[in-house]
Parts: C-alpha cells; sequence; structure tokens
C-alpha cells in the first residue's frame, strides 16, 4: 500500500491532436495543489511515429516515457492502463469507447461524447454492462471558478433569480479554405459549430438557468435556428425557456471571433459578465450587485498553470479511486440532456450527420 494519499491513475491517450497534446501537457504539470497522480503510461496513434513525434514535442521530459503504439487497439489491450483519454473527433467517439469499455477500460471522452443522444445511449448502456467509469471531457465545468460562479448565482442568489443568459462562442474558421476530411468540414466526422463550440455555450445556459442537473433538471422549451450549408451547420443559435419565464440564448459561429466578454447573466438583482478567451476557458466574471451598488462590480479571476484541464483529470482519478462510475458534476444523465438538447436543435435547424 502506498504512502501517497492522492490516487494515481495511469492514463492511455487515443489520438495525437490538439485537444490531447494539451490534455498531456496538463498532465505532467507539477502542481502543488494536485488532487491525484496522473502517470502517462500510453499514447495510440495512427502510426507509432506520429505518436513518437507526439510524445517529443509535447512531453519530451516525461520520465519513464509512455510507450508509444502505432494503434489505439495496443492501448486497450494494455495492462497497464487504466483509463483511456478519447481525443479523437466527434465522429469517433462511440467506437473508441465501446472499444475501451470492451477491454475493461475507464474512459474520459472529448466534447461532444458522440454524434446524437442515441449513439451516447448505447455507450453509457456499455459502460454499465462493464462496471467502467466514463465521462465527457467538459472540462470548462471542472474549473474552480465556474463552480464559485454557480455558487454564487444558485446558492447566494447574488444577482437574485436569473431572468436571461446570453453566451457566444465564436471562431474564425475559415471553413471554406479547409479540406474535406477536416473533423470541422466533414459531416461523418460530426462537423458544425454546434457539437464543437455551441456545447459551451449551452453548458452556461443550462448551469446558469437551473441549479440541478440530469434527471432533476428541469425541461425548457428548446428553439434552435442553424445557418446550414452541405448539411453542417456554420452558425447556431438556441433559445432556452424555463417554466419560471427565464431565457437562455446560447450561440456559435464559425465565421467571427467572440470578443473577451462572452457571456452577461442578467437578475433581478444584479448581473454578471463573463470573459476569457473563449466560452470553453473562463478566465474571470463581474458580478455587478444592484444592492452593493458599486458600478465597477466584483471581479473574480482565476490564476492557473497550463490549459486547465487537469481539474477535470483530478475528479475523474478521485471518482474512479473512490470506485464510482459516473461523476457528480457531469453525471451521463447530464450528458444525455445535452446530447438529447443537441438533436432537437439540429432537428430544428437542418444539420445533419449521415448516422442520423
Ligand atoms: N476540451 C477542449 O477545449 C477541446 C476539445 N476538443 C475536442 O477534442 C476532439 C478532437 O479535437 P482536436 O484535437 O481539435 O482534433 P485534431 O484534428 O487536432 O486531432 C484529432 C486526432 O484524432 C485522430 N484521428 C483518427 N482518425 C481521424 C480522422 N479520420 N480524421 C482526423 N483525425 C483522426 C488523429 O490522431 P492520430 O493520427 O494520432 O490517431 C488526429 O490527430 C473533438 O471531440 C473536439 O471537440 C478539441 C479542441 C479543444
Ligand atoms: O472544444 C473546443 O474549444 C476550443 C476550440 O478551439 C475548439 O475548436 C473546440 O473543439
Amino acid at each position: 500500500m502506498s504512502s501517497d494519499p492522492l490516487p494515481t491513475l495511469r492514463w492511455g491517450i487515443i489520438a495525437t491532436g490538439q485537444i490531447s497534446s494539451w490534455f498531456v501537457r496538463d498532465l505532467a504539470l507539477s502542481r502543488p495543489d494536485a488532487k491525484a497522480k496522473h502517470i502517462i503510461q500510453a499514447i495510440g496513434s495512427s502510426s507509432k511515429e506520429k505518436g513518437g513525434a507526439f510524445v517529443k514535442q509535447w512531453i519530451p521530459n516525461v520520465s519513464p516515457p509512455p510507450t508509444v503504439y502505432g494503434s489505439y487497439e495496443q492501448v486497450y489491450a494494455e495492462p497497464n492502463v487504466d483509463i483511456t483519454y478519447i481525443g479523437t473527433p466527434h465522429g469517433f467517439h462511440k467506437k473508441n469507447c465501446l472499444d475501451a469499455i470492451e477491454a475493461g477500460k475507464h474512459v474520459l471522452c472529448e466534447k461532444a461524447f458522440a454524434l446524437n443522444a442515441r449513439e451516447a445511449r448505447e455507450v453509457f448502456a456499455a459502460a454499465k454492462r462493464n462496471g467502467v467509469f466514463i465521462m465527457e471531457a467538459l472540462w470548462t465545468r471542472f474549473f474552480p471558478l465556474v463552480q464559485t460562479f454557480q455558487r454564487l448565482v444558485h446558492e447566494e442568489k447574488a444577482i437574485g433569480d436569473v431572468h436571461r443568459i446570453f453566451c457566444d462562442l465564436g471562431l474564425d474558421m475559415d471553413i471554406a479554405s479547409l479540406g474535406p476530411e477536416s473533423r470541422l468540414k466533414n459531416p461523418a466526422l460530426g462537423a458544425g459549430t454546434l457539437l464543437d463550440i455551441c456545447i459551451y455555450s449551452l453548458t452556461w445556459g443550462l448551469l446558469t438557468l437551473d441549479a440541478k442537473r440530469g434527471e432533476q433538471a428541469e425541461s425548457p422549451k428548446i428553439v434552435g435556428v442553424q445557418t446550414v450549408s452541405d448539411s453542417i451547420d456554420f452558425a447556431t443559435s438556441i433559445l432556452l425557456l424555463y417554466p419560471s419565464g427565464s431565457q437562455g440564448i446560447l450561440t456559435s459561429t464559425a465565421m467571427f471571433k467572440t470578443p473577451e466578454v462572452f457571456c452577461r447573466v442578467e437578475g433581478n438583482k444584479g448581473h454578471i459578465t463573463v470573459e476569457g478567451v473563449s466560452a470553453s476557458c473562463p478566465s474571470a466574471f463581474t458580478l455587478y450587485s444592484k444592492e452593493a451598488g458599486n458600478s465597477e462590480g466584483k471581479r473574480y479571476t482565476v490564476d492557473k498553470p497550463g490549459f486547465g484541464l487537469y481539474w477535470e483529470a483530478d475528479a475523474v482519478a478521485q471518482d474512479i479511486a473512490a470506485g464510482r462510475t459516473e461523476n457528480a458534476i457531469m453525471p451521463w444523465a447530464e450528458t444525455l440532456r445535452i446530447m438529447d438538447t443537441m438533436d432537437e436543435v439540429r432537428r430544428q435547424g437542418g444539420a445533419r450527420f449521415p448516422v442520423d
């Protein structure tokens, strides 16, 4: 029995694209307040050369270095891997998750969890059958800043009753210039802004307009409009209308980079603005309370090394060490609620995937 009080988790990384490069760098960071010890045990890539180059470029100092495999299957079969991190495009998530689960591995799968709710339900059913942990990597929810925001809004009622939230995530993606194989252009890979970035705007709406999540959460009326070309959405706007009358106006676009302040929450006792590089990665929010009366507002910030993906990784390690198969901040039912909502938005808005 180790004297180290922190749980240890041995990761197998599936795919060597952008997000995997962020994730491994965050796992490798030395953090005084870490809640878990992360070991990058194995890397699985479409080629061993690509996997080796990934290690050399992003985690050259990790010691011992991870074992690099030229296939994903070898990672699933690796006995020293506890959990697989799935960093492939959306269209592969279902297969990658099912393969990992059938091999008995726990799974942390990037957002969007699957192409549609039907696929997501299939994956959760397999996880349940095999008794493994699985979670959608909606990292934003694990930021301490976001948890402070939720506490102020829901527990302290710092801006009273919330009436509306506006949240936008826009990126200038120049989709026209991308090749047909790009995950941002190919409908089979789940292209379009809804699954890629509107999912964050939707997340802010859901966690602001309702303190509950998953099956306990209220069911708002959903209206979705999309600007669609070649069956993928270049822009999506979601309206949520809750039984209380509160509204979410939650948007994304591939044609314009959202300015620093990406979100405004309005209540009867004040408002909050949230800022950061994008809705996925908030760096500060400012609370303007009518009662406190200070027009400059009170600013809450986060000072973090790296990207901030380690907060979700720590939470996963703690869950697995405690024998849990799902996480309380991002439970399976919350992922299904998001997938069901995005299916409904696409039904109304017109974006389609070949698997639908
Ligand atoms: N949490 C966050 O902030 C972010 C999350 N994401 C999510 O992460 C996932 C991956 O995104 P991202 O890293 O940007 O994607 P990339 O295109 O940068 O990388 C995807 C990787 O998946 C593997 N892959 C396997 N099959 C294919 C295929 N047919 N086409 C392309 N790639 C393939 C490749 O790795 P290999 O060759 O090694 O097998 C590739 O490098 C998505 O679900 C996305 O939504 C993305 C960015 C940020
Ligand atoms: O999850 C994401 O957040 C940041 C974006 O740059 C990226 O396209 C998206 O996948």
